[in-house]
């Protein structure tokens, strides 16, 4: 958490000015009780009419002063706590976004949004309440005891054994309190995750009728959460009685001894008055306290989780290399005895993998489900770092490429298609941000999209939230816009033809060949049509490269490749 603190680091003047002016506050209320002493004794004990209004007075303007020094405070603390969560907002979402997809995936989507969200309001919350109370609190429960001290010591005496009793119950209460705090945030981060998934697969649980199903099991989440903040409620709950308990029975002493020092002439009314106000003042100020202590408690454990994400450091160490190295004459991407086990995984997802391609060709990668096809191609652009091995580009190591340069040479259409809200423009300029009309209109084209923009009014057509005002294949066409757009030297399309009818993939594929530029295009897919005129065809079966080589070699040598092949055509038609 304490490393969280720099956020705060461009509103220091804030930080000093908020407590400041709620110290300033603190002490005008601490003479209240004093002046309303007078007016009793003075005032009203001798019939001072014109003291009484004089002293009424001196209450308004300390309430005025007070007013303003507390508005001050209030918003010094708001601009830097809300300048600390937004500076902290924006550096998390920064560094999630740096992170390796092993990370990511380690970490768990909907626990970064709790994170990202609930979490860093409750340190922004923390920040606020600490700025306008960790000082002022103390200060009237010290201030309004030593005020009681110089009225009279035997009964400032109570004072200190009642806030001894006190800071007890309050302290006692919030310790046990503290851990459960933690186990909050957590199960909100369970009851989100449900949330998100559900929603992203609201389609499928209604296609499979598992409304009831999602719904007893959210309602499991929901009521762990419920429980633990009912549990945490009840400790938090004791709070008030006790500490009523504690003040009343001290007050109920008070006036008892006051009255008799009262009768013996040691005190006047007006003074056990004042110590009456400021025992009160000590009530107010110790509970305000402790739920401030709760509230730094939560934010601290929210503040040690977001640091926690900015511990996770990417596994990936980015690398220097800035150029690409066209002029080589090494393989443009060559995998040496390349394995791949997903952290956490206990086994490999890939192993011994090993094969050339030389620049322009055409590489198909085929194989069953869960056979290894996309993780293979994820190490190209770096999504994934080889276990051992190398993947090598243009002769160097993946890994000596700074990781812009990388992924600026090679466009990746993944499995699921992904768009973003907006028009089709902006969704193709994420391959090159200054495309022009033309470029934008060539890469449409490539990807065989033309129709779909057109149906879409054009290239300021809307696309809803993750592309669904578009099919699958539409989806999927756009996409490849996308990745065209950028003119890729590597161009990777992992069954991103899946949706389309075999003319369209074939005509995509005729138009892809024909790029000016020649890349080097790998095309993942479960069809055999769809790679069979590859230069080189590389077939995975459970992780391993069972065969490679051309579609006339790999029917006469790669018993895995003829299962795939002639399960899709009848022996007569291939
Ligand atoms: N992020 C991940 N973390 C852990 N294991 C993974 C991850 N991604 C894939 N795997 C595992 O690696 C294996 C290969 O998966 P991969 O997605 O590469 O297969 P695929 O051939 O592309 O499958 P499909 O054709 O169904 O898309 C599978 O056993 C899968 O469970």
């Amino acid at each position: 958490m304490k490393k969280l603190l720099v956020y705060l680091k461009d509103y220091k003047k804030e930080c000093v000015l908020a407590p400041l002016f709620k110290m300033l506050e603190a002490s005008f209320e601490l003479f209240v009780p004093l002046v309303v002493a007078a007016i009793i004794d003075q005032g009203i004990g001798l019939s001072d009419q014109g003291y009484i209004t004089k002293m009424v007075a001196v209450l308004v303007l300390l309430a005025l002063i007070g007013l303003i020094c507390s508005v001050t405070a209030q918003y010094f603390s708001a601009k830097a706590a809300v300048g600390f969560g937004t500076k902290l907002r924006h550096s998390l979402f920064e560094h999630l976004l740096g992170l390796s997809f092993t990370e990511v995936d380690t970490i768990g989507t909907s626990t970064m949004i709790t994170r990202m969200t609930s979490d860093v309001n409750q340190a922004q919350n923390g920040v606020n309440m600490v700025l306008r109370l960790f000082l002022r609190s103390p200060f009237v429960v010290f201030g309004a005891m030593i005020m009681a001290f110089t009225i009279d010591v035997k009964s400032a005496m109570l004072f200190v054994g009642a806030i001894i009793l006190l800071s007890f119950v309050v302290f006692g209460i919030m310790l046990l309190n503290i851990p459960m705090l933690k186990s909050v945030q957590q199960k909100l981060d369970g009851v989100l995750g449900s949330t998100r998934e559900n929603l992203a697969g609201v389609r499928v649980i209604r296609a499979f009728c598992k409304e009831e199903e999602e719904v007893e099991a959210f309602a499991i989440k929901n009521e762990g959460l419920t429980k633990i903040q009912q549990k945490a409620g009840r400790i938090s709950a004791l709070m008030n009685p006790f500490t009523y308990v504690i003040i009343n029975v001290a007050i109920v002493l008070l006036i008892w001894t006051g009255a008799i020092q009262v009768d013996h002439g040691v005190l006047s009314q007006g003074e056990v008055v004042a110590l009456y106000n400021y025992m009160s003042q000590i009530l107010v100020e110790l509970i305000k306290l402790a739920s401030l202590i709760i509230t730094i408690n939560k934010s601290v454990a929210c503040g040690n989780r977001i640091s926690e994400v900015f511990d996770i450091q990417s596994s990936m160490e980015e690398g220097l290399e800035r150029i690409f190295g066209q002029a080589t004459k090494a393989p443009v991407v060559e995998f040496k005895n390349v394995s791949l086990t997903y952290e956490g995984a206990g086994e490999a997802s890939l192993t011994g993998i090993d094969f050339s391609v030389q620049r322009g060709q055409t590489i198909g990668i085929i194989g069953g489900t869960g056979s290894g096809k996309t993780s293979l191609i994820h190490m190209i652009p770096r999504f994934y770092d080889a276990t051992s091995g190398e993947v090598l580009i243009n002769g160097k190591n993946v890994k000596a490429y700074a990781s812009d340069i990388l992924r600026d040479k090679i466009g990746i259409v993944m499995q699921k298609a992904v768009l973003f809200k907006g028009d089709i423009e902006s969704n193709i300029k994420w391959g090159k941000k200054d495309a022009t009309h033309e470029e934008l209109e060539a890469a449409i084209e490539i990807a065989q999209g033309s129709d779909v923009v057109a149906s879409k009014g054009g290239l300021k057509g809307q696309i809803d939230q993750a592309g669904k005002n578009l099919s699958g294949g539409q989806r999927q066409r756009m996409s490849i816009a996308r990745a065209l757009v950028k003119k890729p030297e590597i161009l990777i399309l992992d069954d991103s033809t899946s949706a389309l009818d075999f003319a369209t993939d074939a005509k995509l594929r005729k138009a892809i060949k024909e790029l000016e530029g020649s890349p080097t295009v790998f095309i993942v897919s479960q069809r055999a049509s769809s790679i069979q005129y590859a230069d080189q065809i590389i077939v995975l079966d459970d992780g391993k490269m069972v065969g490679k080589g051309t579609h006339t070699e790999l029917l006469v040598n790669c018993e895995v490749y003829n299962e795939i092949y002639y399960s899709q055509f009848k022996r007569e038609e291939a």
